[in-house]
């Protein structure tokens, strides 16, 4: 099932567990807008390049649209417009003043060079800059994106609208990025990881981790779930997969993955099937890199008790069924990796507000913010005696619906 496909599945059967109208249900499920442009660079060589980009902007009934910017080769209209209407239940599971918004451009990043990926994006904004703002729609970064292309779109779009930090999140902190926000989405993910084990009678301490991807959110993850005693016993990224049962030293990774293109020849622990990564014997499985990666092939093979949804939609409707008949616990998405956009409502409040705030006052509000979710993420469990990914949706919907009711349609 593609990804659109399963985010409408998950939407409707929350829809229907609150008795959403059908009407409201429509009106939720079509997106606000779809923007799709032609982005055309001359590269390093004189040569034209040309590439198509998108900013989906699903719904903004709480607030300014939200979401990252991803470059990646797979990026494609339907996974962009999935990816956008998480953004809007994510924002309201968070209880973060915002709806839902994703973009991307068709590329593979590591085959441009810096300063072509400055063009790519210069000419990504020229064509969006109308269209999105501090009190519309912010973009932030995502896969094959970090602080530099924030950097870069800022000052684009400044060139029209004037020096606007708050147009963007997760910015380098020399241009108003937040203290935290490099971690964020990491170090929710741990706080996420901690609330659920407390509940089941379990810390962190002692259990045995499988992380696939080691880019900002799985190499964060991996760092902080290892200073709190996790075992990191196997991690992948495109290069390849290592496993050390007795758990992988993150300190020498994170100094050796600086040094070389990623995980693989790490002497620290031994090479292993990259397709084999999310089946390894193991407690605790995070997916941390592309979505659906968890379906109806390998879900039976699945060795983990609980999984933490890093990535987004990382496991299909498929797999869900399947794991759950297995008893296998999964922390959603929209829950898990909210961290990220957290912080970037504490960065955006910080650029408005002209102030700067530290990095232990970040990473607090960012517990205290998990923890909520997390509760009350639990208590719509119980009302609608549901699993967690529904009790997630069924928040963020309902938030969402109550919202749009609320504001009314302007007729
Ligand atoms: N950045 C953020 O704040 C947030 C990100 N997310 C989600 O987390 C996920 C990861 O994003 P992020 O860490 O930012 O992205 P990055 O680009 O920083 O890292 C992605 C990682 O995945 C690896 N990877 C790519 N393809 C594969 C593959 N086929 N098998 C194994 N590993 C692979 C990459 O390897 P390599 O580097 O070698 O290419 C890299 O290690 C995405 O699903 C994203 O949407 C969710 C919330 C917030
Ligand atoms: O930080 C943000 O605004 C969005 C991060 C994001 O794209 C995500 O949570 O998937």
């Amino acid at each position: 099932m593609n990804a659109l496909a399963a985010t409408n599945r998950n939407f409707k059967l929350a829809s229907r567990l609150l008795g959403l109208d059908s009407k409201l249900e429509k009106s939720l499920l079509i997106p606000f807008r779809e923007i799709k442009v032609e982005c055309t660079i001359p590269k390093d060589d004189g040569t034209l390049a040309s590439f198509v980009g998108f900013r989906v902007q699903h719904d903004n009934a709480r607030g300014p649209m939200k979401g990252g910017i991803r470059y990646h080769p797979e990026v494609e209209p339907d996974e962009v417009n999935a990816l956008a209407q998480l953004m809007t239940w994510k924002t309201a599971v968070a209880n973060i003043p915002y709806g839902g918004a994703k973009g991307g451009i068709g590329c593979d990043p590591s085959k441009l060079s810096i300063s072509e990926l400055e063009r790519l994006t210069r000419v990504f904004t020229q064509k969006i800059h109308d269209l999105i703002g501090i009190h519309t729609d912010v973009p932030a970064p995502d896969m094959g994106t970090g602080p530099q292309t924030m950097a870069w779109i800022l000052d684009e779009y400044s060139k029209f609208h004037g020096y606007s930090p708050a147009v963007v999140t997760g910015k380098p902190i020399d241009l108003g990025g937040s203290l935290g926000r490099d971690a964020a989405t990491g170090r929710g993910v741990m706080f996420a990881t901690e609330a659920l084990l407390n509940e089941h009678g379990k810390s962190i301490s002692g259990q045995r981790f499988v992380i696939q991807g080691f880019g900002n959110v799985g190499s964060w993850a991996a760092k902080l779930i290892s200073e709190q005693g996790g075992k990191i016993v196997a991690v992948s990224d495109i290069t390849g997969a290592i496993k050390n049962k007795d758990g992988i030293d993150i300190e020498s990774l994170l100094n050796y993955t600086k040094e070389h293109r990623g995980v693989k020849g790490f002497d620290g622990a031994h090479p292993i099937d990259a397709n084999s990564i999310l089946v390894e014997d193991c407690d605790i499985l995070i997916p941390a890199a592309l979505g659906g990666v968890i379906n109806r092939e390998n879900a039976n093979e699945i060795k983990a008790k609980f999984i933490i949804e890093a990535a987004n939609h990382p496991t299909d409707p498929d797999a869900d069924e399947i794991l759950s008949k297995k008893g296998v616990v999964i922390l959603p998405d929209i829950y898990a990796n909210s961290g990220g956009v957290t912080v970037s409502y504490f960065e955006w409040v910080q650029n408005i507000q002209g102030f700067m705030w530290e990095e232990e006052k970040v990473n607090d509000e960012l517990k205290t913010y998990m923890n909520r979710g997390f509760k009350n993420m639990k208590e719509m469990c119980k009302t609608h005696s549901c699993d967690l990914r529904m009790g997630a949706f069924t928040l963020g919907v309902n938030r969402v619906a109550r919202a749009t009711v609320l504001r009314g349609w302007g007729a």
